[in-house]
């Protein structure tokens, strides 16, 4: 591995009730001493409204959920890099499934990024689009099949020749980009798989976010490494 020899984990916040608002803050707490007590690198993305709060009150990075290709000026509703910043991010997904972009946009928002300094974490969908975006050199691409997402079932353990093939196909372009999973990872078992198969972390939601205690969930989901 590249630049960080140890996994990491991005936990994606999403819209759920359980992570956002001040519920987004606690779990971004519990992601803290996790992070703390486990000694893995772990991310939160809250949504853009709780961003500056987590920032100020904890400690963990944070990535944006979404960056709009814009300047500044007349784009009401859209999420404008800059004000990201000064809220706290150090970095952002990118192109997530549920929020899809065309790959003209992901480009110039990938741009953004380096221009200001920050990471970016492309997602994607399959092999192929894992691929394309390669090819614009962002700092993650993380592999996550639609229709394994929000089920529990795990793509590092139902796909495995997705994220390995995504591995393979996206070092083939640069050797530099770090290569995620997600979809479906909840414990242990799916995020050991995802690294066996040359993943370098896990981007994840549902299992930590939904679970009864999300700090234990996310000490053993990284017990096994
Ligand atoms: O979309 C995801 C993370 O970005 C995956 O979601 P789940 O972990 O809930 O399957």
């Amino acid at each position: 591995m590249s630049k960080n020899s140890k996994p990491i984990v991005i936990l994606n916040y999403k819209t759920y009730l359980e992570s956002s608002g001040l519920n987004a803050l606690k779990l971004s707490q519990a992601l803290e001493s996790a992070a703390e007590e486990s000694g893995i690198e772990m991310i939160g993305a809250p949504q853009a409204a709780d961003l500056y709060r987590i920032h100020q009150e904890t400690s963990i990075p944070i990535f944006a959920q979404n960056i709009d290709p814009i300047s500044p000026g007349g784009h009401t509703g859209h999420d404008l890099i800059d004000t990201l910043i000064e809220a706290g991010v150090s970095g952002s997904l990118i192109n997530h499934s549920e929020k899809r972009m065309k790959l003209a946009d992901i480009d110039e928002v990938v741009k953004l990024t380096k221009e200001n300094n920050i990471l970016s974490c492309v997602c994607t969908n399959n092999i192929e689009t894992s691929k394309a975006v390669a090819t614009l050199s962002p700092d993650y691409v993380a592999v996550e099949p639609p229709e394994l997402i929000g089920t529990g079932i795990p793509v590092s353990q139902a796909q495995p020749e997705v994220v390995e093939d995504t591995v393979k196909g996206v070092k083939e372009i640069d050797s530099s980009i770090k290569v995620l999973c997600g979809a479906g990872i909840s414990n242990g078992d799916d995020m050991k798989a995802a690294i066996d198969l040359g993943a370098e972390g896990v981007l994840l939601a549902s299992g930590i976010i939904k679970a009864e205690n999300p700090k234990d969930a996310l000490l053993e989901l990284v017990s096994k490494l």
